[in-house]
């Protein structure tokens, strides 16, 4: 079936694609939801249009879909990393071969622009690729002990591992969780955020024609409900959480009943700093991948925009002069670099924080409105234009160095708006900096801009964030740890690491002699 879906989109333009197959799979094959009057409508955020019915599974299927996974773990589980790793570089080949139509499909119900879709898919094939790797790698210690006797460890995995997704990068995170999960002999049941439930059951059936067993990696629909009960399931070892940090929390405390393990990668309101000694093309480029990729709808974006008062001019006016002529529009064509938010509240939810920032005392220096495309396909679209703000009375005041003239105790400065608008504050010494970029709950990200090669990494290493990027910004390769601080969670994704949070370890101890017992 996805098959079919998958064949149709070369040909498929926004506004055309209706999506009919069923979306839960496990025990190897797609299940018809049975819970059909419960449906909720899922939008092409491009058009405003339906895409698909999302039918949320009830305890029963939940428990089906968990029964299967524990099933197959069983089987695989059994298997040497390397017989494990060889299925997985399969199914990372078939993402590959066919990630033209997979992004294609990603957009349509994420409104990403396709540029950004294709790199997503991409990784993910590379991420399932660093753990097929590191699969055949998986070893414990031995340990030499008196007498004769010995030790040894063993790497084993947890079980049935949970993934629960948010909806900004819907397949890449289904891959970002089940990567390292079966690398280590897991079994995977993944919900996708109901708001992008397609594309990750077509990551299922890719496993599955790769060689895994039935019911290795499943997907169950559905949102907080759903997730509650994949949270609270007895076979269920861990809960691998991406999304908000109320529901973190809550996932969390739902886990500890089962004393679950639990890793959570929550949202951040990250701070990126550029000290006049930077190379400004390069510091305003930064600036605006910390803040624009997938219409701002990233976690770890750079949103605190930190520039020393001294270049703060140029750097405004370089950094407005490019956001002014970001391409916004239909995602599926090659020249657009921002497409459409996720949903209408989430827009509204955005534009909302503008306004906000409007009547605080920001000053909005280009876009911050709803933005309506000439295509009139498009005119129900959850569109707006990216937007930069500056607080108007810095802005005034911008050549009194000293004046501490900014906001950081604005609303947009200090809560995460998870759309395109970057926050730009002026500050002057190295020390005041760090202080105020640290003066947040958040901690998922940083980024600096220096030649200072020592300042760069004095910096990075004050920084209270779980990555710093230093001359650079929001480049996630596979090979490198990626997770929070603070209220950004605990827990990693991608990187060696990351093996930890998938595995235990037992000890095994060998007496060579006879026991001598106290008894
Ligand atoms: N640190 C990271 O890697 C990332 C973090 N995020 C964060 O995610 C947020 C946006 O994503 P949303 O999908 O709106 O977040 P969300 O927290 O509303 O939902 C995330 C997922 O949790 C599920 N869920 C909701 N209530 C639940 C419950 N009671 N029990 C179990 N599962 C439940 C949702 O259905 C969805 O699949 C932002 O705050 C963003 O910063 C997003 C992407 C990456």
């Amino acid at each position: 079936m996805a098959q079919s879906l998958l064949d149709s989109m070369p040909g498929a333009s926004t506004g055309t694609v209706v999506v009919t197959d069923h979306l839960n799979f496990w025990g190897g094959k797609r299940v018809k939801p049975r819970q059909e009057s419960k449906a909720e409508a899922v939008f092409e955020p491009a058009t405003g249009r339906v895409l698909c019915q999302m039918f949320p599974c009830g305890a029963e299927e939940v428990d089906e879909a968990i029964r299967s996974a524990h099933a197959a773990y069983l089987k695989w589980s059994t298997l040497a990393g390397m017989e494990r790793a060889r299925v997985m570089l399969e199914a990372a080949r078939i993402i590959r071969e066919r990630r033209e139509k997979i992004a294609k499909l990603e957009v349509i119900n994420n409104g990403k622009s396709i540029t950004e879709a294709l790199v997503d898919i991409d990784v993910a094939w590379q991420c399932i690729e660093y753990y097929a790797g590191l699969a055949g790698t998986l070893s414990g210690q031995h340990i030499q002990l008196p007498g004769g006797a010995f030790a040894y460890t063993r790497r084993e995995p947890l079980g049935v591992c949970v993934g629960i997704g948010a909806w900004n990068y819907p397949f890449q995170i289904a891959a970002w969780k089940s990567a390292p999960a079966l690398a280590c002999g897991n079994a995977m049941v993944f919900k996708p955020s109901p708001m992008t439930p397609v594309t990750a059951v077509i990551l299922a059936e890719i496993y599955k024609e790769a060689g895994m067993p039935d019911g290795l990696f499943c997907v169950v629909q559905g949102g907080a409900e759903t997730g509650t009960l994949l949270c609270h399931h007895p076979t269920v070892a861990k809960v691998s959480f991406t999304g908000s940090v109320p529901t973190g929390k809550k996932v969390m405390e739902m886990s500890s009943k089962g004393v679950k393990q639990v890793t959570l990668e929550l949202g951040g309101k990250s701070p990126l700093i550029i000290f006049k000694d930077c190379e400004l093309e390069n510091a305003v480029k930064g600036a605006l991948m910390a803040n624009f990729l997938t219409q701002g709808q990233v976690c770890c974006n750079g949103t605190r925009v930190f520039v020393q008062r001294e270049i703060m001019p140029q750097f405004l006016e370089e950094v407005v002069k490019r956001t002014k002529v970001i391409p916004v529009g239909d995602p599926l064509l090659d020249g657009t670099r921002m497409g459409a938010l996720i949903s209408k509240p989430h827009l509204e939810k955005v534009l909302g924080f503008v306004t906000q920032a409007k009547k605080e005392g920001a000053k909005v220096l280009c876009g911050g409105d709803a933005f309506v495309p000439s295509d009139p396909k498009l005119k129900e679209g959850y569109f707006m234009s990216p937007c930069v703000l500056v607080c108007i009375v810095f802005y005034i005041q911008s050549f009194s160095p000293g004046t501490e003239n900014c906001r950081d105790n604005m609303t947009c400065v200090k809560e995460e708006i998870f759309g395109p608008v970057m926050s730009v504050l002026p500050f002057d010494t190295e020390e005041e900096v760090i202080r105020r970029a640290n003066n947040t709950t958040f901690g998922l990200a940083s980024g600096v801009f220096t030649r200072d090669i020592s300042r760069a990494h004095r910096v990075a290493a004050n920084l209270e964030a779980g990555t710093c990027f230093i001359n650079n910004y929001n480049i996630s390769p596979v090979e490198v740890p990626f997770g929070g601080y603070k209220m950004s969670g605990f827990g990693r994704e991608n990187g060696q690491v990351t093996i930890e949070y998938y595995s235990q370890l037992k000890t095994v101890v060998v007496e060579m002699g006879d026991v001598e017992s106290l008894f």
